[in-house]
């Protein structure tokens, strides 16, 4: 299958000079909003692509700068060949009929003044589609019809209508300009689940008898397993995975990919799954974690040189880092949870109840207790006492030094598995990055993954 849409290196950084927060907060300095950085991606003939990811990932910027709705920083799009980023304005009005978006919210993409019939009829007028206002009428109505809404409705407004049949019609607006590609950015997300069901299959129907290619975002695992050949799954800006539907669900290879995967709810409730805990939300794009953009809350992040515990412990003494640095623990809090407890709160038992709680997790509910090497142990209470000395930077600069991720060196490539339509970025699979952070580290302390397994 040839490629339709290819996206080369495609780059959108904002300025933050626009957002809310800034304008409460105009003395501060403005900062770049990096949402899509280097992205390369293909929607071949005939072909839906899944766009997935949490919220905040960089989906639909990334599909708006593809098609320009926004203008990319950087990198190239082509479409059949042609470049869409160097296209004139009158090249560009072309290029918007072969691809139609449809977005989330039916009700705010629709002009509420405007009727269906106009609604529908105006695309076409634009693109110079029918001969007069009688023969794109009757288009409307046909349109109309093949999305599952009848005729007789030609003469109301959206207000009109359920918000399955506003996608609907949003739907036949998109196709009133017989486009090649369809872009729909989450456009099930905002319905009733037995109407997403419906608004899917007419999706795919019109697919199978138009041919049409399609680039599918969502952020829901289960309805693009149902609607796409291939999946890309993005990460704050960048690629993590991408692979045909089948394999990306039977045999995912980027941890990221695994947690998302591990998050869909099973039906039979005797099943059990291990599910694959992410701590927090995607940070934001505004300075993002350095090398492996996803190393921060990576179940599977490779452990520092020398380090010869478990994968779990080493997950503890970077999550210790990590609520360091952000200033989450509080001594003095704890000084006083152990006054109110009656226990002794001297240094040493502040230093161990910390301890306890945030590296051991002794009687943390749902926590298994873990256990450091001794050299980190004594790392981890030595960067402890700092902080209850009030030296909290030196508690930080002290963990950084000792216990810093390969993952967060350089940025990983993408890996090629099997027959070359399955890859991943990430140095758990790039031979050459595991046997380097091998050979300084002995073995690797990785559970589930096997070093340098690019299958
Ligand atoms: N105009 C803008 N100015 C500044 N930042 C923006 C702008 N538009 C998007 N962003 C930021 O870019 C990042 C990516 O946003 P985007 O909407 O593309 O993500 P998404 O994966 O589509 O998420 P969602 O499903 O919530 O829409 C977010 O951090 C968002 O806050």
């Amino acid at each position: 299958m040839s490629s339709l849409l290819t996206i080369d290196g495609l780059t959108k950084h904002f300025s933050e000079k626009d957002s809310l927060i800034r304008r409460l907060r105009p003395d501060q300095e403005v900062r770049t909003v990096r949402a899509v950085d280097d992205v390369s991606l293909d929607v071949k003939e005939g072909e839906t692509l899944g766009l997935v990811g949490e919220s905040g990932c960089g989906k639909s910027t990334l599909a708006r700068a593809a098609v320009r709705l926004i203008e990319p920083t950087d990198g190239s799009v082509y479409f059949d060949g042609d470049e869409v980023t160097g296209f004139s304005r009158s090249e560009l009005r072309e290029f918007r009929s072969e691809v139609q978006v449809v977005f989330q919210d039916p009700f705010a993409s629709l002009n509420p003044r405007y009727t269906v019939a106009k609604t529908l009829m105006e695309p076409m007028r634009v693109h110079n589609i029918g001969a007069n206002d009688t023969e794109r009428r009757e288009r409307a109505a046909s349109l109309l019809e093949r999305c599952g809404l009848g005729a007789e409705h030609l003469d109301r407004h959206p207000h009109e209508f359920s918000g399955g049949q506003r996608q609907r019609i949003a739907i036949a607006r998109a196709l009133s300009v017989e486009p090649s590609m369809l872009i729909a950015d989450e456009p099930v997300s905002a319905l009733d689940v037995s109407v997403q069901a419906r608004i899917l299959n007419l999706l795919d129907e019109l697919r199978e008898e138009m041919g049409l290619s399609m680039l599918f975002i969502s952020h829901d695992m289960s309805i693009v397993r149902r609607v796409c050949d291939r999946v890309a799954v993005m990460y704050l800006g960048k690629i993590a995975e991408v692979a045909p539907t089948d394999r990306l669900f039977t045999d995912p290879q980027h941890p990221y990919t695994q947690a998302l995967l591990s998050a869909i709810p099973v039906p039979d409730p005797t099943v059990e799954r291990d599910r694959v805990h992410l701590e927090g939300d995607v940070p934001t794009p505004i300075d993002p974690p350095s090398g492996c953009r996803f190393h921060p809350r990576c179940p599977k992040v490779i452990p520092t040189e020398g380090w010869d515990g478990s994968q779990a412990a080493w997950q503890r003494v970077l999550a210790l880092k990590r609520r360091l640095a952000a200033d989450e623990l509080d001594a003095e809090t704890t000084r006083e949870h152990l006054e109110d407890e009656r226990k002794s709160v001297s240094d040493d038992a502040v230093v161990q109840e910390l301890y306890d709680e945030h590296v051991a997790r002794k009687g943390v509910a749902d926590a298994e207790t873990v256990s450091l090497p001794p050299d980190a142990n004594d790392t981890v209470k030595s960067a402890l006492q700092r902080l209850v000395a009030g030296d909290r930077d030196g508690a930080v600069a002290m963990l950084e030094r000792s216990y810093t991720t390969p993952c967060a060196r350089e940025e990983p490539s993408l890996t090629t598995h099997g027959a070359g339509t399955h890859q991943s970025a990430c140095h758990l699979h790039d031979p050459s990055f595991v046997t380097q952070s091998k050979s300084q580290n002995g073995e690797l302390a990785v559970d589930g993954i096997a070093s340098g397994d690019a299958r």
